[in-house]
């Protein structure tokens, strides 16, 4: 009797299944825009075993993105697809998405990618795309978020991890760290403050969202 892959699932209880699930390391596309430390800080937690996954691809939009170096340096492959190449957006998501299933991405992550996606990308990977963003959403929205909390006055700023939906930083909140706002901060001390905890918590959040997905 020869059983088909249908039959073959049925036969596996969905406990099976969550274990099997979560003993299979994530396949990670990581997109950055600039540095990179969040995408060495997600390469470190799964070298360190804290986070059961693989980086497949790096992914980055301006040349001189030193995420590049830091990807060669880990052995991870890097493709550089310049925006400016494009003539819409959503034709650069059509050729983002074709890389991500290129290199077998099942879960997409943004760290430090400063360019608004559309449809095309987020309904490839549905609840499947991740984005640090450095303010404690829904405060301080945008691309320059260190800089509005310091200048707004706030005693506590952070960092949040979201699913990432079409509305920019409106996606459902996986996990924030707060820090304080220092008498003398400036955007630079301030953001270097929030990185330590970025570094902290976005291989978690990873984490949590694909046992979440189970
Ligand atoms: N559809 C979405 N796309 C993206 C989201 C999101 O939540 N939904 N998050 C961003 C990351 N991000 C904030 O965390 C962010 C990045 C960039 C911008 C932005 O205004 N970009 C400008 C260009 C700015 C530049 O090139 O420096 C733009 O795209 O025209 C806002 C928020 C990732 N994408
Ligand atoms: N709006 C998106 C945004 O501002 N993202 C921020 O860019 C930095 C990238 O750092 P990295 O390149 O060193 O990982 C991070 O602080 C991330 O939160």
């Amino acid at each position: 009797m020869t059983l088909s892959p249908d039959s073959t699932a049925s036969l596996i209880s969905p406990q099976i299944q969550n274990v099997l699930n979560q003993s299979t390391p994530l396949q990670l596309g990581i997109m950055a825009s600039g540095n990179g430390s969040n995408f060495e800080a997600v390469a470190q937690a799964i070298k360190d075993g804290q986070l059961n996954a693989q980086i497949q691809v790096l992914i980055y939009n301006n040349p001189d993105a030193y995420a590049a170096v830091r990807a060669s340096n880990w052995n991870i492959p890097a493709v550089l697809l310049n925006h400016r190449d494009y003539s819409s957006r959503q034709e650069f998501d059509r050729q983002i998405v074709q890389t991500l299933r290129q290199y077998n991405v099942d879960w997409v992550i943004m760290a430090g990618w400063m360019r608004l996606v559309t449809e095309v990308l987020i309904d490839a990977f549905t609840n499947k795309i991740i984005n640090i963003h450095p303010s404690l959403l829904p405060s301080f929205k945008g691309s320059r978020a260190v800089e509005q909390a310091l200048a707004s006055g706030v005693k506590i700023a952070g960092c949040t991890v979201h699913l990432v939906s079409l509305e920019m930083d409106s996606g459902p909140i996986l996990m924030q760290a707060a820090v304080p706002v220092l008498q003398g901060d400036t955007p630079e001390t301030l953001h270097a403050r929030i990185q330590v905890q970025e570094h902290r918590i976005l291989p978690q959040a990873i984490a949590l969202a694909a046992k979440q997905a189970l």
